[in-house]
């Protein structure tokens, strides 16, 4: 990749200060139209494994329709973060929250919170690509199915649909009924979105999507998540700065736990607040 004379500006002076990364500036983002509202908002929100506050005490705005990046070094409670939004963390018996989770002004941890609707509207797509051992039109067809459509015609459409968003749709709309299992990984992790969007979600949680590809598929993918900004609220754990800054508006930087520093990807990597996200940004540490 080329650096651009500001990059080398910015590089020259990072290195005097002794980082050992180098930085490459987060390219302009155009603005969504009729995004940045508030889709899910934290208060004081804290997750905890027993007696272990993992995440603590979040106060932040994910803003609708644009994407967020998560970043920050291994075990800073990332994930956590991310999973904590569909509830996925109820599968851990030691883990619970304090403090307040809202989604679409509802508290996500609500008595009355039905977890099934909301992992609906809030899907999530996980490391390494889990296509179900079906075949590529039930492995989309799959979530439409649960949540009542029958109608063939109805999820043929869906299928289409949802294949073609996630950038699949050429390369098996011949052989919909094979196994997904012999799709290559990158396929596989752009089926398992599309399989997520099959159910309509509003917000996609991508939690290191691209960890377990090749360069070329994690372009894909990238590519990908170009597309669907401005329709769909995107959240992506990375622990590739440059992918984060190549596809992200926001960055998120946690820290044991602390969210550290939000900002626009472009202020956090250029002017970062926090010298920690400094630190942490030019290689001090990893
Ligand atoms: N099921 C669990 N039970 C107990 N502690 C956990 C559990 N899952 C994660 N933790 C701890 O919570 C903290 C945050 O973990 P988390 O997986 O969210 O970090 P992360 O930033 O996503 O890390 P990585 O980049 O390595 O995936 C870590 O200290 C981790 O050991």
């Amino acid at each position: 990749m080329q650096m651009t004379a500001e990059e080398r500006e910015v590089n020259k002076v990072a290195a005097k200060s002794g980082a050992n990364r180098e930085i490459f500036l987060p390219p302009e983002r155009e603005r969504v139209k009729d995004g940045g509202k508030p889709h899910v908002s934290a208060k004081n929100f804290s997750i905890f494994y027993g007696n272990f506050e993992a995440v603590k005490k979040v106060n932040a705005d994910i803003l609708s329709k644009y994407v967020t990046a998560i970043i920050g070094p291994s075990g800073c409670g990332k994930s956590t973060f991310l999973r904590a939004i569909n509830r996925m963390n109820d599968l851990i018996p030691s883990c619970y929250t304090t403090g307040t989770l809202m989604f679409d002004g509802e508290d996500v941890y609500g008595r009355y919170t039905d977890e099934v609707q909301l992992r609906k509207k809030i899907g999530m797509v996980f490391q390494k690509p889990n296509p179900f051992p079906k075949s590529i039109f039930d492995n989309i067809a799959y979530g439409p199915r649960l949540h009542g459509v029958k109608d063939k015609k109805m999820l043929e459409e869906v299928v289409e649909k949802s294949l073609r968003k996630a950038a699949l749709w050429d390369e098996v709309k011949d052989r919909l009924d094979r196994n997904a299992l012999g799709l290559s990984g990158g396929q596989q992790q752009r089926l398992c979105v599309a399989r997520t969007l099959a159910v309509e979600p509003e917000i996609l949680l991508l939690d290191e999507p691209t960890s377990a590809l090749d360069p070329k598929a994690t372009a894909k993918i990238e590519d990908l998540i170009e597309e669907l900004r401005g329709s769909y609220t995107i959240l992506i754990v990375t622990h590739n700065m440059q992918q984060a800054s190549r596809v992200s508006d926001y960055t998120m930087f946690y820290y044991e736990g602390d969210l550290v520093e939000y900002a626009p990807t472009k202020q956090l990597f250029t002017n970062p607040r926090d010298q920690v996200t400094e630190d942490y940004i030019t290689g001090r540490f990893s």
